[in-house]
């Protein structure tokens, strides 16, 4: 594979110290061109990946799982949702189960999450809202802005934790575990397993994203794109259904949830050759419209200043 067609691997060792600068332009560059890249060296220790993703199985293992399926629903105020599409008559179904826990602002009741990944979610959310408040810092800071820039702005006051569980999948060419998406969120963090099969769509291609053990995927999400005024890229992935493995990965959604607060481009990034492409709008009004959608155009369209 040529090295233009792998999504860039950033060790993070030495990011409060000497390697801080290098680190800074590593993910500039990979934000600019690919809007992916993976982490290593991220500080969380790799039992806790691994405990996390062993709490996924095991909570879709067991017969009694004690949450109800149904679809994922915007307007419904639990925090705990659970969502399966294996059992739709019809269009072919993506593959796959999704736990999704809204862990902040306010995380819910803990009895509310199902015990077998309870208390590695609490852990895992922990390690995970540390590394993306060091993420954000770089990010603004590759951008030109204040270390604390983004989450002054509560661009991580929010977080949703969505586990995927995809099981085998007996025809995997009719379908997928995950259709094509972008992420309505500033900044996704993203654990999967060494299965494979999530790939990124750049430049009128399919990459996959080749698994590295112990390392995050992290991805910008559409309002990065929106506020760096299409500095940084939100780019298309999906994830195949696989005929013979299961697969977990467990992604972390920042994002300014439930704040009252706009977003548009950042004003020292709009210049008059490169003018505001976007409206202002909150994080919950994209979201909303993200998933309530009828077209499957990208979502960001809907914000930009038209004319
Ligand atoms: O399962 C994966 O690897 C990716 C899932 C994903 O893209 C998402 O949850 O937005
Ligand atoms: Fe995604």
């Amino acid at each position: 594979m040529a090295e233009e067609d792998q999504i860039p691997v950033i060790d993070l060792t030495g990011i409060d110290g000497a390697r801080r600068g290098e680190i800074i332009d590593q993910v500039r560059g990979a934000s600019e061109t690919w809007g992916f890249y993976q982490v290593v060296n991220h500080g969380i220790p790799i039992n806790i990946l691994e405990e996390m993703m062993e709490g996924v199985i095991n909570f879709n293992e067991a017969k009694q799982k004690g949450v109800e399926a149904h679809k994922y629903d915007c307007h419904n105020s639990s925090k705990v949702q659970f969502q399966t599409d294996l059992n739709l008559d019809g269009a072919y179904p993506n593959w796959r189960d999704s736990l999704v826990v809204e862990m902040a602002p306010e995380p819910p009741a803990p009895e509310e999450i199902p015990p077998l990944c309870r208390d590695i979610l609490f852990e895992y959310v922990k390690s995970a809202t540390k590394l993306g408040e060091e993420l954000y810092g770089v990010i603004s800071e590759s951008l030109g802005l204040d270390t604390g820039y983004f989450k002054e702005r509560d661009c991580m006051n929010g977080l949703r934790v969505i586990s995927h569980f995809y099981p085998p999948c007996p025809q995997p060419e009719l379908t997928f575990g995950t259709n094509k998406h972008t992420d309505p969120c500033f900044l996704t963090i993203l654990l999967q397993d060494q299965v494979g099969g999530l790939q990124v769509f750049r430049q009128d291609r399919w990459v996959s994203v080749q698994p590295v053990h112990g390392a995050l995927v992290i991805n910008n999400g559409d309002l990065l794109q929106l506020m760096s005024n299409e500095t940084f890229k939100s780019l298309p992935h999906r994830v195949l259904a696989n005929k013979t493995q299961k697969r977990v990965s467990v992604a972390c959604f920042f994002s300014a949830y439930r704040s009252q607060r706009s977003f548009g481009p950042i004003k020292e990034l709009v210049t008059e050759e490169k003018p505001a492409i976007y409206r202002d709008a909150t994080a919950d009004e994209y979201f909303i419209h993200y998933l309530t959608r009828s077209d499957f155009s990208t979502a960001l369209e809907h914000f930009k200043v038209s004319g």
